[in-house]
């Protein structure tokens, strides 16, 4: 068996607004293996945003701890943590927090850009994942002036230009008709099989689902395999 790239132990989370207590969730435990490809189901306001976003390191956990490689990632500063997520993990967003006054290009190109490469270093790599996504021809566009699953297509883009080891997605399949759809599960298919990727994957799609590794439900706080 694979050894875990990634693990959350115990992860609890709790809303407390000072007039409403939410505990949204309520102990997960989860382990993702290089190569492998996990859905995510659950009905909306199950927490499954919640959850991507503290496995993501964006939101801290009331309670729990996230291991990569088997390092605890608790004791890692802020600034650590943006290094990390830079270099190791993808970020899909259900709103593809796209940068409006940039093209679509420079938006690929962004993470290598705060990572250090230079434009040169940057540029024949965010073109080839534009390519892959069939966002090329837009590549000098400005964010709003691309489709709405354009503007998703060049955010898995932006998201892959790292080569990271774990990609989080929440709903990226949900702007694109099935074609566009099927385009994105097999290239992120192609990237676990060949090189690892690991993809933890929020999705409503039944069918792409069933084509992933696992399906997992987030209903009352837990995680549970389905099937
Ligand atoms: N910052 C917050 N403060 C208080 N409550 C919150 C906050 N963020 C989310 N919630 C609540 O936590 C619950 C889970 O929200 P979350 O967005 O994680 O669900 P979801 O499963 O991703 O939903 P959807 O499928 O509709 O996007 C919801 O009841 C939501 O109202």
């Amino acid at each position: 068996m694979t050894a875990p790239l990634f693990e959350a132990r115990g992860i609890r989370k709790i809303y407390d607004s000072g007039i409403d207590r939410i505990e949204v969730l309520k102990g997960i435990d989860l382990s993702l293996s290089p190569g492998e490809m996990t859905a995510v189901l659950g009905a909306s306001g199950s927490g499954k945003t919640t959850l991507l976003q503290i496995l993501g390191t964006l939101a801290a956990p009331s309670e729990g701890q996230l291991l990569f490689k088997g390092e605890r990632l608790d004791s890692r500063s802020e600034r650590e943590l943006a290094a990390f997520r830079n270099r190791c993990l993808g970020f899909i967003f259900q709103f593809h927090h796209l940068l409006p006054e940039f093209s679509a290009l420079e938006n690929v190109m962004m993470p290598a850009l705060i990572g250090g490469r230079s434009r040169h270093q940057a540029i024949e790599p965010a073109r080839r994942l534009l390519a892959a996504v069939e966002v090329d021809h837009r590549e000098r566009h400005r964010v709003g002036e691309l489709s709405g699953g354009e503007q998703q297509r060049t955010a898995l883009a932006r998201a892959l230009m790292m080569e990271p080891d774990l990609l989080l997605a929440d709903e990226p399949t949900g702007n694109l008709d099935s074609r566009a759809g099927n385009l994105v599960f097999d290239l992120l298919h192609d990237l676990c099989r060949q090189r690892g990727l690991a993809v933890l994957m929020v999705t409503h799609n039944q069918e792409l689902a069933a084509r992933m590794d696992r399906r997992l439900t987030l209903r009352d706080g837990l995680l549970t395999a389905t099937d």
